[in-house]
């Protein structure tokens, strides 16, 4: 057998054309969605992501800022950026791109992001609104994940999903959104002893760790969706996920590639969030 492709480069072309319409929708009625992107050092690999996010913005028609500051940047520095950002109206969306130099509190700089802008759903205030079904923004890199099953026509209701990996941005909320849909959610770490006993199990396999080769066909049951959100480079330098894609795609019954699988769709997500933000706002507005 072989897996059928889910294609997160097409269902993300769907969701951002759709985004595109409100965004224009907004901005004709005077408000302009705007999402700002703070980068703090030179990573190589975070300057792309930081680029796609806003090469994205402006394809859906979005206003975007980019701020770009040396790896020296002091906190305090950083928390009055966030403050100002916080304060400003043009802007509906914040998103610091983690990780950050040693010497700053990430915990402390995502708290002091406003939580009506947190459109990464990093801030405690959004997880804990997952936790208890309130209304917040979801981590985008998990609610990609749930819109490429819903994409597919698979419902998690009654199914067995194990999250391998338990990260409070992607493995931790996975477990959260599954569980809402009424999945049985088993959640893997570094310390499971035989993680294989658990994903031989699973109607529904994420694998959020990091490291390739995590997940190999022995490990999988036939016909299972198998969702990689790794993002790892091989040995010849080529971009590559948790999953051996290739005798994986053997017994799945659906499989997601890197690239082009959960990576475009964590970056549409943020999309997402930030339009809602934006409308909330414009709500919020002629509410005064
Ligand atoms: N596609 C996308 O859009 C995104 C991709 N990523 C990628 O996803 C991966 C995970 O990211 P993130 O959650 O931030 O990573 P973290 O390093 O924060 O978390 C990794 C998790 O994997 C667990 N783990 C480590 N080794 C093993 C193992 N051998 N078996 C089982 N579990 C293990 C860790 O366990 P423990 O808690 O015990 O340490 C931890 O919970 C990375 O490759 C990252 O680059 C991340 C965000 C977005
Ligand atoms: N505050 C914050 N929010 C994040 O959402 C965040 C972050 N920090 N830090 C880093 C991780 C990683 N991440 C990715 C997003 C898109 C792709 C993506 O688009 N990947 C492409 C390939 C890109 C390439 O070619 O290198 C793909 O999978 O097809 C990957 C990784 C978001 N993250």
């Amino acid at each position: 057998m072989t897996a059928q492709l889910i294609d997160g480069n097409a269902l993300s072309k769907q969701l951002r054309a759709d985004v595109a319409t409100r965004a224009a929708a907004l901005t004709a009625r005077g408000v302009r969605p705007g999402l700002a992107v703070v980068l703090v050092g030179d990573s190589p690999a975070s300057q792309v992501y930081v680029r796609n996010k806003v090469k994205a913005c402006e394809d859906a028609g979005m206003h975007s800022v980019l701020e770009k500051y040396d790896a020296a940047l002091t906190e305090a520095e950083l928390l009055a950026r966030v403050d100002a950002l916080n304060q400003d109206p043009a802007i509906h969306g914040i998103l610091v791109q983690l990780p950050l130099p040693r010497h700053i509190d990430a915990h402390k700089v995502i708290e002091a992001i406003a939580p009506e802008k947190d459109v990464d759903g990093f801030h405690v205030a959004s997880a804990g609104a997952l936790m208890v079904g309130q209304d917040g923004f979801k981590p985008c890199t998990p609610y990609g994940c749930m819109k490429m099953l819903e994409f597919i026509g698979y419902d998690p209701k009654g199914k067995h999903a194990v999250v391998i990996g338990r990260s409070n941005i992607v493995g931790k909320p996975m477990a959260m959104l599954l569980l809402q849909a009424n999945a049985t959610v088993t959640v893997c770490h570094s310390a499971t002893p035989d993680l294989a006993h658990f994903t031989r199990q699973a109607d529904i396999v994420v694998a959020a760790v990091g490291k390739r080769d995590v997940l190999t066909r022995d490990m999988v049951k036939p016909g299972a969706v198998v969702i990689d959100v790794g993002m790892n480079r091989d040995d010849a330098g080529k971009l590559c996920g948790d999953v051996d894609f290739d005798g994986v795609k053997e017994v799945a019954g659906w499989i997601t590639p890197v690239p082009g699988g959960v990576g475009p769709m964590t970056i549409t997500m943020l999309l997402v969030n930030t339009i809602e933000s934006a409308e909330r706002a414009e709500r919020a507005a002629s509410a005064r």
